[in-house]
């Protein structure tokens, strides 16, 4: 099927279901008429979209845990936990890596040695083998909206499983889970893999269930631009609603300076409204959720907590609608659950202390949104022209330019030649653009703040300035002050 920014048609998209479906015996399990009606079935409480729509509308920012263990039955518990002695607003049911690869061989071994051991040896959930029987287990037996959190460059097999059972949201895209996690998927293959995935949400939305669609947007969480990550976040938006989804939330990684991070945030979800007005998207239900740091943490736990309720402060003071919790476990492995409800209370403790407020515009405020959005707007206009007006094929050649390009990302389509560095302040700022699209004024701009950097720490601007910041939160600051 030739790649193209265009719905599928039903005959199109039942056509390579077929195939999909075979990918491992549970696919079997899934029967769409079957699921339009569990859904329909499940309590209001149990919807993602709708849960974000009234906090969007209340003003309020929810709080959303990662969590995956091997087997069900201790899935659950988990999950229950992090809801009752968390306070989880949202849970996730965050899938293993042998099943982000499609390694359901693997998997099915993980589950046995998993019962053997009497504790989890994935790290994570494993959604295909447990199937929609399994799935739905973890639905029944939870209280929650659920969603699935992954980073899976095919998750065609995986989303149609999940969403059966009664999952009402799906984390990724056909970028966002390619380009931080693959090293050699082409981009043109996981755009229609996830044209797919998003085709399948239209589908349920065309039969009267709303699942909700959530692009990755921290990407290698390594001090991405917020133009870049934002670039990439509107760009899947538009392929989502494309394909007829309406419920979108749009998500960006803390980077660290408090006026940047909130900037970045209102500057995404704005511009990202533009882009759906302009391409004729009706009913999008946009909403933004926020990242807490994804960078290297302290093993500290007292540290790692400083860390926590540090984005949870930001997440709250941006009005995001959702803010991704982290653990004081982040620098060690996967948590526990009890250090994942530490982690969750925290937050919590900070955007219940923080509610009604907001941070309120300023001259420094407006300046950064001005140039994030400036910056996004050239990357995005460059990425429209070199598809012709077809962002799909536009994006897979703005990759190959270097026009789009996500620093440190393992994929080997990605350029890798644009450089970021933090300026004086904290500010993610571009080192070298690279090939990325940028007018003089904003390369100069990028230039001048780093130079600021520079003068004050009496030296030159270059890539040192970025390996110090890579380390910096790790030992316990923003910015990597040369020692
Ligand atoms: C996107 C990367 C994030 O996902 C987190 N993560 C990955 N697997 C799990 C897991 N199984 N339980 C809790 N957190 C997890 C990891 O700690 C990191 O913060």
């Amino acid at each position: 099927m030739k790649l193209k920014f265009k719905k599928w048609t039903e005959e199109e998209f039942f056509e390579m279901r077929e195939e999909v479906l075979k990918g491992w015996p549970t696919g079997a399990e899934v029967d769409l008429e079957e699921a339009v009606k569990y859904h329909k079935a499940l309590p209001e409480s149990k919807s993602f979209s709708k849960k974000l729509m009234d906090a969007k509308k209340r003003g309020i920012t929810l709080a959303q845990p990662r969590a995956g263990v091997a087997l069900i039955e201790q899935h659950i518990e988990l999950l229950n936990f992090l809801d009752k002695e968390g306070g989880a607003d949202l849970l996730p049911s965050t899938i293993d890596s042998y099943t982000r690869q499609n390694k359901y061989e693997n998997c099915e071994r993980g589950i046995e040695e998993s019962k053997k051991a009497g504790r989890s040896l994935l790290n994570g959930f494993p959604g295909v083998n447990h199937g929609v029987k399994g799935c739905r287990e973890v639905v029944e037996a939870t209280n929650l909206p659920l969603q699935l959190r992954h980073g899976t460059p095919d998750a065609r097999l995986l989303s149609e499983i999940m969403i059966a059972a009664g999952f009402t949201s799906n984390e990724g895209g056909g970028i966002s889970y390619n380009v931080p996690y693959a090293k050699n998927v082409s981009i043109e293959r996981t755009i229609r893999d996830w044209q797919y995935v998003d085709r399948l949400v239209g589908w349920y939305e065309e039969h009267g269930v709303s699942i909700n669609r959530e692009p990755f947007g921290p990407l290698t969480g390594t001090l991405v631009p917020p133009s870049m990550s934002n670039a990439v976040g509107i760009l899947e938006g538009l392929l989502a609603a494309e394909q007829g989804v309406k419920s979108i939330t749009l998500g960006y990684g803390q980077c660290g300076n408090l006026i940047q991070d909130i900037a970045a945030i209102r500057s995404l979800e704005e511009q990202a409204n533009e882009y759906f007005e302009k391409e004729g998207y009706k009913g999008i239900e946009l909403t933004t959720v926020f990242h807490q740091w994804m960078g290297g943490f302290p093993e500290d736990e007292a540290k790692a907590f400083g860390v926590i309720s540090n984005g949870a402060s930001a997440a709250a003071l941006a009005g995001a609608t959702k803010v991704i919790v982290k653990t004081p476990h982040e620098a060690i492995g996967v948590p526990t659950k009890e250090a994942n409800a530490a982690g969750i209370r925290a937050t919590k403790m900070v955007l219940n202390l923080l509610r009604g407020q907001q941070l309120s515009t300023s001259p420094e405020l407006e300046e950064d949104i001005r140039i994030i959005k400036a910056e996004t707007k050239c990357i995005l206009d460059k990425v429209y022209e070199l598809g012709n007006g077809d962002w799909a094929v536009g994006i897979v050649k703005a990759f190959e330019q270097g026009v789009l390009d996500v620093p440190f990302a393992p994929s080997i389509y990605n350029a890798g030649k644009m450089m970021p560095a933090r300026d004086n302040v904290g500010k993610v700022r571009y080192l070298s653009v690279g090939n990325v699209p940028f007018t003089q004024e904003l390369i100069d701009y990028n230039k001048a703040q780093l130079e600021e950097r520079g003068k004050y720490e009496g030296r030159p601007v270059n890539f040192q300035m970025t390996v110090d910041d890579i380390f910096a939160v790790g030992k316990g600051t923003l910015i990597g002050r040369p020692e």
